[in-house]
């Protein structure tokens, strides 16, 4: 499933990013990817270890935690440590790619099955030109450009690129989520149940009907979750 989340982030939030992302220190992009993919691989990432770095992951990861329909669209059970990637001069870009199917924690002992995979955009359309990112799936491709503090999240088996910036530097932030539902198609079928639950509760207040089918969602989920 591939879904737009609007402002995770807030305006105060992106000055803030934009700020500590400013005053970085950034490396080649192509350390953290797998061999096929830094074949293709042209743009800068923020070095990990800096104040500011830690800054940025806590900023994000704390904005997420925040999102309820974040929560249900990816029932995270382990989020990867948020990086921050730019693309920007010389026509930075990252071609078609599929993102490594296991990465691991810092520390180099646990390992995260990348279920799901995340852009959180720090600008805004207009300050770059290209930059798509582009999502092949079953019925085409998805071009995906959001506003500063939207995300983006699709699922981890999806071909995907990030066509060339010819004006302008497109910041953004990228991770990774395993989820307690493994398969895209069951965790779409209890986002979309969630929603819906949410929407007749609105409409409708308590019913039993409503109590009924909420038990539902949670037997699926029983079902389906490994925690
Ligand atoms: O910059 C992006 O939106 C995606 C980056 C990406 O595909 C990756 O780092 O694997
Ligand atoms: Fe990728």
């Amino acid at each position: 499933m591939l879904l737009k989340i609007p402002q995770i982030l807030d305006t105060a939030g992106v000055a803030r990013a934009r700020q500590l992302l400013a005053a970085a220190p950034w490396a080649d992009g192509r350390t953290t990817a797998g061999r096929q993919a830094a074949q293709v691989k042209n743009n800068e990432q923020l070095q990990p270890g800096s104040e500011q770095h830690r800054e940025l992951q806590a900023l994000v990861l704390q904005a997420l935690e925040k999102h309820p329909q974040f929560f249900s669209a990816t029932l995270p059970k382990r989020v990867l440590p948020p990086l921050f990637n730019r693309y920007a001069g010389s026509a930075n870009a990252y071609g078609s790619h599929v993102d490594q199917a296991v990465r691991y924690l810092p520390g180099g002992v646990q390992r995260v099955r990348t279920d799901i995979s995340c852009t959180l955009f720090f600008s805004d359309p207009a300050d770059y030109d290209g930059g798509d990112l582009v999502i092949e799936h079953s019925y085409g491709e998805q071009r995906v450009k959001l506003a500063a503090g939207d995300l983006v999240v699709y699922p981890g088996t999806s071909v995907h690129r990030v066509e060339p910036v010819t004006r302008g530097a497109r910041l953004a932030s990228f991770f990774w989520i395993e989820s307690m539902v493994r398969a895209d198609e069951q965790r779409r079928l209890l986002y979309e149940m969630d929603m819906s639950l949410m929407k007749l509760r609105g409409e409708l207040g308590e019913t039993a009907e409503l109590v009924q089918l909420t038990g539902t969602y949670h037997n699926l989920l029983r079902m389906w979750a490994d925690t």
